[in-house]
């Protein structure tokens, strides 16, 4: 694994790893042709001891050392699995029939594709890493399918599973058996928390978009000692070209996104065909009139009213964009609008899969998430996000004019109860 930090020539440094492993790094060992600030590659992966994977390096001496760490081969992998998974879910989609959609006990709907796209991921990701410990932290488990009654469901995941695998060319693998497919979705129950590297997945996020035949996306975030690393969104049903106006009639050409980030790379976005990656940005709006909001499809997620009650005191004109899934941060982080508010009713628990990728194509876009209060979203408490009340998004200009809007909205709503 490689590190880079960028250091002036003639310093000798001696780079703390925040698990306490001491480096000392002579710059006079560096090639001849380096300039005086330059990337300084070593490889950590010669230092036997040294299993952390830790961005965060403190020089000894208290100066603070630039650093960052490249998650190319892991983004590399999440993108591979994602369409994968979008491919398969595609499929499903078009032949849903009723006998796939099962009910789980929390009376969500859970399809086959949610489960397939489950196993097809974790199955991938440990495949290609298979050095370091495996963890994912993932919607799904397997309680429901190893009852009796779902045998036929577990078999077609498995047929499911194993015909995308083929239809990669992934010639090389053996088709997963039935406890295969059962135990890569069971990879999925770490708890994630601050320490080491943890895959954060929701197989198919908006299973209710899914159904209906709208939006839904794959999401598929990296955490590394709590904060999130990298994301990929897979978005089958949006449209290239800008839901700005609520446009996101699914048929025709031109439908289905990847979203992807990596920390400190900036958020691009490709035809899930397999287009060239084009850099993305949020909306550079600054005047909240000229603003329009996403929201969920379903009142049940999230209040339409005090979403609402928020977009008048700000002045927004525009109708609310409700889409399903986290395709409102693909669409965020592009500019389609300027604002996603989310604002579930009280008690409920969000979890960290329902966030983790989206949070980081917005942030890498140039946006910012907070919960309600303006605390930053801390992906390292385990598989819940600890929050005040909902969550908001926008560009840097329009959050202190949402946050007011937003505190001042639910105060009005709490006193008038
Ligand atoms: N009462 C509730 N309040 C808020 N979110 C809820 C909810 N019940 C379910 N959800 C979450 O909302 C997600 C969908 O969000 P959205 O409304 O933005 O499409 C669901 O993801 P899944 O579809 O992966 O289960 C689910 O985790
Ligand atoms: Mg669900
Ligand atoms: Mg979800
Ligand atoms: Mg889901």
């Amino acid at each position: 694994m490689n590190a880079s930090i960028s250091i002036g020539l003639g310093h000798h440094v001696h780079v703390q790893l925040t698990r306490g492993v001491l480096l000392h790094i002579n710059p006079i060992s560096t090639p001849p042709n380096s300039q005086s600030k330059f990337p300084f590659l070593f490889s950590l992966s010669s230092l036997s001891s040294l299993s952390t994977t830790t961005t965060q390096l403190r020089a000894v001496r208290g100066r603070r050392v630039a650093a960052s760490m490249s998650y190319d081969k892991q983004l590399a992998a999440a993108k591979k699995a994602a369409s994968l998974a979008a491919r398969l879910c595609q499929k499903v989609q078009k032949a849903l029939l009723q006998s796939d959609v099962q009910s789980k006990s929390d009376k969500s709907p859970v399809t086959v594709a949610d489960y397939g796209s489950q196993a097809l991921i974790s199955f991938i990701l440990e495949k290609e890493f298979p050095s370091v410990p495996f963890s994912l932290v993932a919607e799904e488990d397997s309680g429901d399918l190893c009852k009796e009654e779902s045998r036929e469901t577990l078999h077609r995941i498995t047929e499911l599973v194993n015909e995308t695998l083929a239809t990669d060319g992934m010639n090389d693998i053996s088709p997963l058996s039935e406890e295969d497919v059962l135990k890569a979705i069971d990879n999925g129950k770490s708890e994630g928390g601050p320490h080491g590297q943890h895959w954060v997945l929701d197989p198919i996020d908006g299973t209710k978009g899914f159904l209906r035949g709208d939006q839904y996306a794959i999401a598929l975030a990296l955490l590394d000692e709590g904060k999130v690393v990298l994301g990929v969104l897979a978005c089958p049903n949006l449209p290239l070209a800008s839901i700005a106006r609520g446009g996101q009639s699914i048929s025709g050409d031109g439908v289905g996104c990847l979203f992807f980030a990596q920390v400190e790379a900036g958020t691009y976005m490709q035809s899930l065909d397999g287009s060239t990656p084009t850099k993305v940005h949020v909306t550079a709006i600054e005047n909240p009139e000229e603003a329009s909001f996403f929201e969920s499809y379903e009142a049940a997620h999230s209040s339409h009213d005090l979403s609402g009650l928020i977009a008048r005191k700000l002045g927004v004109k525009a109708p609310p964009v409700r889409i399903d899934s986290q395709a409102k941060y693909g669409a965020l982080s592009r500019g389609d609008g300027a604002i996603y508010m989310r604002f579930p009713r009280k008690g409920y628990r969000e979890k960290i899969w329902d966030h983790a990728a989206g949070y980081i194509v917005v942030a890498e876009a140039g946006g910012v998430a907070t919960d309600a209060a303006g605390n930053p979203l801390d992906f390292s408490k385990g598989r819940y996000l600890d929050l005040d009340t909902g969550i908001i998004v926008t560009n840097q200009k329009l959050m202190p004019s949402l946050l007011k809007a937003v505190q001042e909205s639910i105060k009005e709503k709490a006193s008038s109860l």
